[in-house]
């Protein structure tokens, strides 16, 4: 397993030091919550903070876009130097020519699943992607508690991806902290992203240890 802190919950004013730390840590790419304040309430950070992080660290980047017009901006955030690009379905009309465009960016296209959203209509669209981000909490902030039923939303996801796409990442996103890592393991995640667990603690370092040996 893998796991991919979330900036969301970073200091911001010592952003190159929060990477870093996580980084000589042992964390195995970053994870980065772009919202809008239109698909989601929140508004967070666009295709600059992107390139900052990337001058910043060679580790993965993971653009997780919870933004409203996503087919838009895929490119702005490739070319800051995104690895892997996840969008929602719900908002994105033509998800099989997104799905092209950011294989033609060279970027891997990932797919973000809401809470509730129906898993059989999205089997198509699991077979198009690279990863699929199963969501724990809500879209839209960093901090929130994890809904119980998700690791039985990660099983789900699984057993749909070993008919349709045996090499889909699985990620869990939302209310994570040490605690849930064998959970998340035994359900069949990949990665697990963590926001609050690890800026928040006192110690992020000694955080994303503990997440490590978990
Ligand atoms: O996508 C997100 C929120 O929309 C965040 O990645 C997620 O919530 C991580 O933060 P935390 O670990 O604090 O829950």
């Amino acid at each position: 397993m893998r796991l991919t802190p979330s900036l969301l919950s970073a200091d911001f004013t010592r952003l190159a030091e929060e990477v870093r730390t996580v980084e000589e840590a042992g964390a195995h790419g970053l994870h980065l919550d772009v919202m809008d304040g239109h698909y989601v309430p929140n508004l967070t950070f666009g295709p600059i903070v992107v390139a900052a992080v990337r001058r910043c660290t060679d580790l993965p980047l993971d653009a997780h876009l919870m933004i409203g017009n996503a087919p838009e901006h895929i490119r702005a955030y490739a070319e800051a130097g995104a690895d892997a690009i996840a969008v929602h379905p719900e908002a994105v009309p033509h998800l099989h020519k997104t799905i092209a465009d950011l294989r033609a960016l060279a970027v891997r296209p990932g797919l973000a699943i809401n809470p509730l959203s129906p898993l059989a209509s999205l089997e198509e669209a699991l077979a198009a992607v690279d990863y699929a981000i199963v969501m724990s909490v809500n879209p839209g902030w960093g901090g929130q508690r994890f809904i119980e039923g998700s690791m039985d939303r990660v099983r789900q996801v699984r057993k749909i991806a070993e008919r349709t796409n045996p090499s889909l990442e699985i990620v869990i996103d939302g209310g994570i902290n040490a605690s849930r890592i064998a959970a998340a393991r035994d359900a069949g995640a990949d990665v697990v992203v963590a926001g609050s667990a690890v800026f928040g603690a006192a110690d992020p370092a000694a955080a994303v240890r503990e997440m490590l040996a978990a």
